[in-house]
């Protein structure tokens, strides 16, 4: 009997995770479903189980708490059926960074930096090991812009983003695909948890609409998936004067202006 893939989907309680969920078990996989509020997990399973017949498990963790982390990690690294990992739990921190406090500012890091990479690592050994598997990391538009002064968030997003870009060269040679996906405003609970007022907001994306998007991008093994993004040579002229940027580096030497004034 063949084992079905099983997705483990962080922050699955609401939102892109929820999604995640509905559209992974619609396309066969089962799932553990990962975020602190037991019931909406235990709602959201009950539903695909019944609609989907999904094997749906929940698995409820603070993953600011280095212990309910933990547990993750050992599923993740123990569990030889979840082939796919959703790195998706975040949160985002409004207001000015003088504004925010020191401890908001460590939480927002534990959630959206030191909580996936350590996930990752639970996982991508046995998943290089195996020679197959995926590893999807949620970023952000805001990572590519300090401009939007979400200084903390976007460095959250820009880590995980450079994450994804040098897992994919690492586990790609060995068979695991590494995705990047970087939405733009997408309608969640994210912005009233972040006390942010999003009926304020330009137009936001339908969630479904998103995922959808992230997965075409996921169906193709593309590294990075930028749904919000309708010309795709931006992010390709990007990339492009980044390696360019890389491979004129001539280290042995200080460039002419920065040398001092004879
Ligand atoms: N919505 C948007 O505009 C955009 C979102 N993103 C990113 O998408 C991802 C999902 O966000 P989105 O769906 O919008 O947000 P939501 O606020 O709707 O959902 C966040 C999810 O993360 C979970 N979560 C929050 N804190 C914790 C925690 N401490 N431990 C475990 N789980 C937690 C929540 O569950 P619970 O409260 O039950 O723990 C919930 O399931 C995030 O990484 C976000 O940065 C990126 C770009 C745009
Ligand atoms: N979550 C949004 C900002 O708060 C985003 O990443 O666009």
């Amino acid at each position: 009997m063949t084992t079905r893939s099983t997705v483990l989907i962080t922050g699955a309680s609401t939102g892109i995770g929820a999604t995640y969920a509905d559209r992974f078990a619609r396309r066969g996989h089962d799932l553990v479903l990962v975020a602190r509020d037991k019931a909406r997990l235990e709602a959201l399973a009950v539903r695909l189980r019944d609609e989907t017949g999904a094997a749906v498990d929940i698995l409820a963790a603070d993953l600011t708490q280095p212990g309910d982390l933990a547990a993750v990690e050992a599923r993740l690294r123990d569990d030889a059926r979840i082939d796919t990992l959703v790195n998706n739990a975040g949160a985002a921190l409004s207001g000015p960074f003088i504004d925010q406090s020191t401890d908001s500012i460590a939480r927002l890091i534990a959630l959206n930096t030191t909580a996936p990479a350590r996930l990752a690592s639970a996982i991508a050994p046995r998943l290089a090991r195996a020679g197959t598997g995926a590893i999807v990391n949620i970023g952000s538009v805001v990572g590519l812009a300090p401009e939007f002064g979400m200084s903390v968030y976007g460095a959250t997003k820009a880590f995980v983003l450079f994450l994804s870009q040098g897992l994919s060269v690492e586990l790609a040679p060995k068979g695991v695909y590494v995705q990047a996906v970087l939405p733009a405003g997408t309608r969640t609970e994210i912005w009233e948890r972040a006390g942010i007022d999003a009926s304020a907001m330009p137009d936001l994306m339908e969630v479904g609409a998103l995922v959808d998007a992230a997965l075409v991008g996921f169906d193709r093994r593309e590294p990075v998936t930028i749904p919000p993004l309708h010309d795709a040579s931006h992010w390709a002229a990007l990339d492009a004067a980044r390696l360019g940027l890389v491979g004129d580096l001539r280290q042995a030497h200080v460039a002419e202006r920065y040398r001092p004034a004879a």
